[in-house]
């Protein structure tokens, strides 16, 4: 595929992407354009449906699917979660660099098509720090929070497996994680614009 290399941010749920991706995002307006993903959880105070997520049904996305819609999806926490092909057009269209934010599946799923992304895995400092910072969150029932960190703990392990992931930034203080991935992004866009 021609243009910029997308850019796959991965990492537990409660790591970090969102907070980066979103300062990213700011800081370079008119650079990068996210990757809208379908997801059937329902919607977080603040967010926008087609912004943060397009807020579906199982039906509904089950039958993209299988209408070869999408280019990957996942089952995480007990929801669907999906990138749609047009999803990953729009930001083209745009000529900005695609950014996606997907779990541990997602990667592999993504490693199976031609996307060529830089896989980034943002992790958090430990596990008991990632579940104090869901915990603060207050976004989650008791129930999705123990699920985030059943799925926290693969994703940790999987994350030191070599050749997953081309960089691994830990998340502890949120200006030195942002520099890191900044410094990766222009290596990156450098190499190839
Ligand atoms: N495979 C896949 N995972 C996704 C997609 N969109 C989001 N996710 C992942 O789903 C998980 C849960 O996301 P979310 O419900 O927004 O919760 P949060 O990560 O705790 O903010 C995270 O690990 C995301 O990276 C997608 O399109 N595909
Ligand atoms: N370096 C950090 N230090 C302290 N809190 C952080 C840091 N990075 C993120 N957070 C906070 O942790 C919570 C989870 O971050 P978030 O970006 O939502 O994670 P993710 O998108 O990976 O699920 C948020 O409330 C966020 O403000």
């Amino acid at each position: 595929m021609s243009g910029p290399r997308p850019v796959v941010l991965s990492g537990p749920s409660g790591a970090g992407k969102s907070t980066l991706l979103k300062k990213l995002m700011k800081d370079h307006e008119g650079v990068f354009g996210f990757s809208v993903s379908h997801t059937t959880r329902n919607p977080r105070p603040g967010e926008e449906d087609g912004k943060d997520y397009h807020f579906t049904t199982r039906e509904v996305m089950q039958e993209g699917i299988d209408n070869g819609e999408f280019i990957e999806n996942a089952e995480f926490s007990g929801n669907m979660y999906g990138t749609s092909k047009a999803a990953v057009e729009d930001v083209r269209a745009k000529n900005l660099i695609c950014i996606l934010d997907v779990d541990i599946q997602g990667v592999r799923r993504i490693k199976e098509t031609d996307l060529n992304p830089i896989y980034i895995s943002i992790q958090p400092p430990s596990i008991e720090i990632l579940e104090q910072r869901l915990r603060d969150r207050q976004t989650e029932t008791e129930d999705s929070l123990q699920k985030r960190l059943e799925a926290a703990r693969i994703d940790m392990e999987l994350s030191k497996e070599p050749g997953v992931f081309d960089v691994v930034i830990i998340n502890d203080d949120l200006e030195r994680a942002y520099e890191e991935l900044k410094d990766i992004l222009n290596e990156v866009n450098q190499k190839k614009p």
